[in-house]
């Protein structure tokens, strides 16, 4: 939560951590964008995970979906499938995650970390696609975005991004604060997110000498960013 939420607040947006089912209905409508992270998944957070989701559908507000380490138990799996039935705009997560999703099976993947390579999860991000109507994004080397139909590739970032945690559920918190400003192009502001995420991961590892300096100059290169760096250094694909 740290990470993501200085992430948001990095890039300009206003973020707002929240478990308590008690108070969803009256935060929810206040929202520009929902992020739900399972990342400590626990059976009293789930009906509130699922009550935003639907309060935010019902608004027409967009919804990001992180399945973290959906592989590892039935519990993690039946509650993605649950989520994944309430429309989110957009799912991301790495590889091992988006196969399992995807696959609906569980077993594949290290702690919550990733054993495949993201370009081993196109077919399996495309047909998650087609079957939850979300854009899915599965991170890694090369972040991999999909329709369904067209598949972007974006090619920023450093290695050493792995060494952090939760610099996906950051992502994903990005990935959220962009629909929100551009919730009629999903596509195109998740690939927008996870390119300049991996910008700032690699201004940061300019200056940074390992992942504790990393994590810190990430966060002050997202906060500094202007149009010029953008520009140069965004690596943006067609890959299908
Ligand atoms: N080998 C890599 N090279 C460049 N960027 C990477 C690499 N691996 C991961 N990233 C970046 O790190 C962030 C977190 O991705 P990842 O580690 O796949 O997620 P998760 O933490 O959910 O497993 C993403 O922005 C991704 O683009
Ligand atoms: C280590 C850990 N354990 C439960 S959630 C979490 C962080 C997951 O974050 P990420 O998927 O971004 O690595
Ligand atoms: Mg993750």
């Amino acid at each position: 939560m740290d990470i993501m939420a200085n992430t948001l607040l990095a890039a300009g947006a206003s973020p707002a951590m929240l478990h308590t089912l008690q108070e969803l209905q009256d935060f929810t409508p206040h929202i520009h964008a929902l992020c739900i992270n399972i990342g400590t998944l626990s059976p009293d957070w789930l009906p509130s995970m699922k009550s935003a989701a639907q309060t935010a559908a019902q608004l027409g507000k967009p919804w990001v979906l992180d399945p973290v380490a959906v592989f590892a138990s039935e519990f993690r799996l039946r509650a993605c499938l649950e989520l994944l039935g309430l429309r989110p705009t957009v799912v991301r997560g790495n590889a091992s995650e988006v196969i399992a999703l995807a696959n609906a099976s569980t077993g594949i993947g290290k702690g919550v970390d990733s054993i495949h390579e993201s370009t081993d999860a196109v077919d399996a991000a495309k047909s998650l696609a087609r079957a939850s109507g979300a854009v899915v994004a599965v991170s890694g080397a090369v972040d991999i975005i999909t329709d369904g139909q067209q598949v972007i590739g974006v090619h920023n970032g450093v290695a050493m991004m792995q060494k952090i945690t939760a610099t996906g559920c950051a992502v994903t918190a990005l990935i959220a604060a962009f629909i929100a400003v551009d919730p009629s192009h999903p596509l195109e502001a998740t690939a927008s997110a996870l390119s300049v995420f991996g910008v700032a991961g690699e201004m940061g590892m300019e200056f940074a000498r390992g992942p504790a300096s990393l994590r810190m100059h990430l966060i002050d290169a997202l906060h500094g960013l202007d149009q010029a760096a953008i520009l140069s250094r965004v690596k943006i694909t067609s890959i299908e």
